[in-house]
């Protein structure tokens, strides 16, 4: 079995006097898509941002490839091999397809400055052309973004993800928003990205996640309360009653 890339043990988050997480302690193994599943106010965006280092949690720790990262600033986590899409399209409506990866691109270089010569600007084209590629948008690279279909835009927030060449990429519903003919694209796009990268998710659509997951982990009320496969979290009595009576398709 592989060593755990990212680990989390006995992680508690709170906010003022209200406790969104507690407890939670899990670990993330190399190239598997992991589901993070729950009802509305279950904790999700909150795990997630303290996996992508938005967030540092009240207690317990956070380890990557065994080093200690609680406290560390996002920018580094980036650096270290985890990056992060978010919730809400996140993107320069009026530059380019290209120059918004571009501009990802470039703010990456941690010594970027202005005598930056032109075999490097050369070197940024070429990146935000390969993260370009891997999203299926190299058609699209003049573009202007706010003129993309609903589906490319967050097509366009994954390549500027993939930019820093994560190793862990945390997707916050990748597919909201989407009609089921742009679900199955990103679906598609998703599980090609997994092939090369640990892929950690945060979505709604149950159908997607039962389909497309190779692990599944359940937050209810800011704890952990069931984690395995998606035939595992289907046949969960727990899970079950958690979810009865929602209509989204789970039961
Ligand atoms: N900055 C904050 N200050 C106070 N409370 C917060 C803050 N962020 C989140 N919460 C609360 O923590 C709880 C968990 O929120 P979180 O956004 O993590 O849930 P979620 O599972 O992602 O929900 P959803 O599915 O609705 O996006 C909610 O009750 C929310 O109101």
């Amino acid at each position: 079995m592989n060593a755990p890339l990212l680990a989390v043990n006995d992680i508690g988050v709170r906010f003022g006097g209200f406790v969104a997480l507690q407890g939670v302690t899990t670990e993330f193994r190399p190239g598997r898509v992991t589901s993070i599943i729950g009802p509305n106010g279950a904790g999700k965006s909150t795990f997630f941002n303290v996996l992508s280092g938005v967030l540092t949690p009240s207690s317990g720790s956070i380890r990557f490839k065994g080093d200690d990262l609680k406290g560390t600033k996002q920018h580094e986590f980036v650096h270290r091999g985890i990056a992060r899409s978010y919730q809400i399209t996140n993107i320069f409506p009026d530059l380019s397809v290209h120059e918004n990866v571009r501009v990802a691109a470039q703010a990456s270089r941690s010594r970027y400055n202005i005598w930056t010569n032109r075999n490097k600007f050369t070197e940024l084209d070429a990146k935000a052309d390969a993260a370009l590629e891997a999203v299926g948008l190299v058609a699209k690279r003049d573009e202007t973004a706010k003129f993309l279909a609903h589906g490319q835009q967050r097509a366009l927030e994954i390549a500027i993800a993939l930019i820093s060449n994560p190793e862990v990429l945390l997707l916050d519903e990748p597919t909201a928003g989407m009609g089921p003919e742009e679900t199955k694209e990103m679906v598609a796009l998703l599980e090609k990205l997994a092939a090369e990268r640990t892929i950690l998710l945060v979505e709604h659509k149950m159908k997607m996640i039962l389909g497309l997951s190779d692990r599944i982990l359940v937050l209810h009320h800011g704890r952990l309360i069931a984690d395995g496969s998606p035939r595992d979290i289907q046949t969960d009595p727990e899970v079950r009653r958690v979810y009865l009576g929602q209509n989204d398709g789970y039961a």
